[in-house]
């Protein structure tokens, strides 16, 4: 018999990505369809639409359609789809996908001779278009769930984060309270991630429990619904819309669809697992204790994983925590950044003549510190510091910080990269758990994980060593490792069987990429005070103005 290969996706904002490993966890397959070029009539940007008021969703048909044409590249790439053995992955957080009461029917009987597209699309959607992460447009929700339970403070206590305008349950509410009808007429709330499951099983996949704490939905100490948080934001049928309570990563849900097994040959065995966030993903295929990891994907993200403990995890206003998606009682906090590399890019283009290279020129012509310059660049209205938007250029001289009209062009590429790492820099020491071991490695992931300059500045501002995998899609590699897991695990002795316990067979996964330079460490230790004072002068004027 073949040996058995396992597959995971990455449902990201400009990507489907997947990943196909063998049970070694060698990578023996990478393909990936980008939504804005390989399906532009959909009319997405960067891989979604922006409306009015801070809108963003994405097309759920334009997902589909990946999953075609994503399958179709792997068969001609020659992936033998007869040895996989498990399907698992991750998807962009918090996104809904509001599926119609026709859904189980059509999930169900998918004919061999249609695509995904040509069978879904329409009919099983009440809403064409699935909000998504980028999302800023509910505010009075925001503040309306966090009065229902005594404060934000509150809210991150049950939850494990206050109340964000991309989190699912403020999106749920702004639909019920402002959309009645099409909340009616939904028959099921998938996120993202339980959206990609539920095709592959061709019926109604679970909430996992890592992904559900990007909700405000579920109980964070007991992985559970919280009734009073679901009839806030979706009345007495969210219950029902949602499904059970989350599940952990590395549960067996079942057998793979018919229709896959027909149209692409995936054996009657071949078993799904939950899939998770993209986050979440990130840090089940990257981090071991003492690790923080750095994904630099559209979004910029700072993830530290802590072990189970007997007091209950902290939960801060500022940060987010959310469940592991296989150790029960681990936790992850993260930081999430909405302008990441579109923010980049921009400068980029601009600047560098649309090229990176080009940037990296202009990043290593200017000195650490940018003789006294600091920018911090919001295009998109941003989640860390809340809902500032617009170009900020100060001037800073011995701690105190002056705001300036205009930089040279080439101060622009320093300036973004110093000002998004500063921001993060000055919130690690508040977030790390008390009883953390002081941080070892940085771990860096995503689009940007590839460029030396960036990985250099990076171990500078933060004094660490950088680190990265042989694969900067950490998502899918996340997600083939959670189908492995649930392979793997049964064939395990009891009390041998964690997650932690098939990792560790696979040995350690990462590669040193850069080193700090202790002097120039020291100068960005300075540097936090400037930044600080410049995201507060920041935020007591930020006008939503656009870039
Ligand atoms: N050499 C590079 N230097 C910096 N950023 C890069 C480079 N190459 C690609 N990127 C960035 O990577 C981003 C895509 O990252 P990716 O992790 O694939 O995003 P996502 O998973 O959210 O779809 C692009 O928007 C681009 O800005
Ligand atoms: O909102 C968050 C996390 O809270 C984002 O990190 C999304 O999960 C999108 O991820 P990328 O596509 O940027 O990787």
């Amino acid at each position: 018999m073949s040996s058995p290969l396992f597959l995971g996706f990455d449902l990201s904002t400009q990507q489907l990505k997947a990943i196909v490993i063998s049970s070694d966890t060698h990578i023996v397959h990478e393909s990936s369809v980008h939504f804005d070029n390989h399906l532009p009539h959909h009319g997405t940007d960067n891989g979604a639409i922006h409306g009015e008021d801070g809108e963003a969703a994405a097309p759920v048909a334009m997902w589909i359609e990946a999953i075609d044409v994503l399958l179709a590249q792997m068969k001609s790439a020659g992936v033998d789809f007869t040895r996989i053995h498990a399907v698992s992955g991750s998807a962009q957080q918090h996104g809904s996908v509001y599926w119609s009461s026709d859904a189980p029917e059509l999930l169900k009987n998918i004919p061999s001779d249609k695509t995904l597209e040509e069978h879904l699309c329409p009919g099983a959607f009440s809403l064409q278009d699935a909000p998504i992460w980028q999302d800023s447009s509910t505010t009075e929700e925001c503040r309306a769930l966090e009065a229902e339970v005594g404060g934000p403070q509150n809210l991150a206590d049950l939850t494990g984060s206050r109340a964000y305008e991309r989190f699912t349950g403020p999106q749920i509410s702004k639909i019920y309270h402002k959309d009645r009808e099409i909340y009616d007429a939904t028959h099921r709330i998938s996120l993202v991630s339980s959206f990609l499951a539920s095709l592959f099983l061709q019926t109604y996949a679970p909430v996992e429990v890592s992904d559900a704490s990007g909700m405000n939905l579920m109980n964070i100490l007991t992985s559970k619904w919280d009734d009073h948080l679901l009839n806030a934001c979706g009345g007495p049928s969210l219950k029902e819309k949602l499904g059970p309570d989350p599940v952990l990563g590395g549960t067996n849900l079942g057998s793979i669809g018919g229709w896959w097994m027909r149209k692409w040959g995936f054996p009657t065995d071949c078993i799904i697992a939950p899939f998770t966030g993209d986050n979440p993903g990130t840090v089940v295929a990257l981090s071991t204790p003492g690790d923080a990891l750095l994904s630099l994907g559209t979004s910029t993200t700072y993830l530290l994983a802590a072990p189970p403990s007997a007091t209950p995890p902290k939960r801060m206003t500022t940060s987010h925590l959310l469940s592991h998606p296989t150790t029960e009682g681990a936790s992850i906090i993260m930081l999430c950044y909405k302008n990441g590399a579109l923010a980049r890019s921009q400068i980029m283009e601009r600047y560098a003549a649309g090229s990176w290279d080009k940037f990296n020129e202009l990043v290593e012509q200017t000195p650490p510190g940018n003789n006294s310059r600091l920018g911090l660049y919001f295009p998109l209205i941003e989640i860390i510091p809340p809902n500032v938007q617009g170009q900020y250029l100060f001037s800073t001289t011995n701690h105190s910080v002056e705001p300036v009209e205009s930089f040279p062009d080439e101060a622009h590429p320093r300036a973004i990269l110093e000002s998004q790492f500063l921001s993060i820099k000055s919130r690690v020491l508040e977030i790390l758990p008390h009883d953390a071991p002081p941080l070892e490695r940085l771990i860096l992931t995503g689009g940007a994980a590839g460029n030396p300059t960036i990985r250099q500045l990076v171990a500078d501002i933060f004094n660490l060593k950088v680190y990265v995998a042989r694969t900067k899609e950490a998502g899918s590699l996340g997600g083939a490792l959670l189908a492995k897991y649930v392979w793997w695990k049964p064939q395990q002795t009891e009390g041998k069987n964690s997650y932690t316990d098939m990792r560790h067979q696979d040995g350690d996964s990462v590669s040193e990429v850069a080193t700090p330079n202790s002097h120039v460490a020291a100068q960005y230790e300075e540097l936090v005070e400037a930044y600080r004072k410049a995201e507060e002068w920041v935020v007591a004027r930020s006008t939503k103005n656009t870039l």
